[in-house]
């Protein structure tokens, strides 16, 4: 298994402009940019930090996994991906140490990224994904 460095860090939280009020206006981050990812049912926002990123995510759905979090568990970090060099391959492996993974098959990620999530039962409580990039 090889893993590259961490790719994002992934923040639910309610309103992205509120929320942009303290990245960018007081951390200073800089808005790369947003995008919705339908699948997802989230609108992200992508603020760079060195080479990894604040990815900011706000829920389009009701049903969504973002407002279901934010429903139990309040605003706040939601996920950690990490970038691999060949997600199926990276699959594969995780399935075979029986890691439990929400997706078998990548999906369509912020950025055309290849993503697959890894269950928190199967990781001591944290939301894992894996991202591939081109
Ligand atoms: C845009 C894209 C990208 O980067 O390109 C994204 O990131 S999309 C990011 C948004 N998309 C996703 O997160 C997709 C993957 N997530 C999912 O499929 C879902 O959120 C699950 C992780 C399966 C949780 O589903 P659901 O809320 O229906 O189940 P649940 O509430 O019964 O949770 C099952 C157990 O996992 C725990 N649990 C739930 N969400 C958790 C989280 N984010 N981190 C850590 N633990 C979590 C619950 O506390 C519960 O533990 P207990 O039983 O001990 O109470
Ligand atoms: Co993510």
């Amino acid at each position: 298994m090889k893993v590259l460095k961490v790719d994002h860090i992934g923040v639910a939280v309610k309103n992205l402009d509120e929320t942009l009020k303290f990245y960018q206006d007081i951390l200073g981050l800089e808005l790369q940019g947003t995008e919705v990812v339908e699948e997802q049912k989230v609108k992200v926002a992508f603020l760079p930090v060195g080479d990894t990123e604040v990815e900011l995510l706000e829920s389009t759905d009701p049903d969504g996994p973002i407002a279901k979090f934010i429903e139990k568990k309040g605003e706040g970090i939601q996920h950690i991906a990490f970038r691999v060099p060949n997600i199926e391959e990276a699959i594969q492996e995780l399935k075979e140490k029986g890691v439990r993974m929400i997706d078998e098959k990548p999906r369509y990620g912020a950025g055309g990224a290849k993503i697959a999530f890894c269950h928190p039962k199967s990781t001591n409580g944290v939301l894992v994904e894996l991202s591939e990039r081109e």
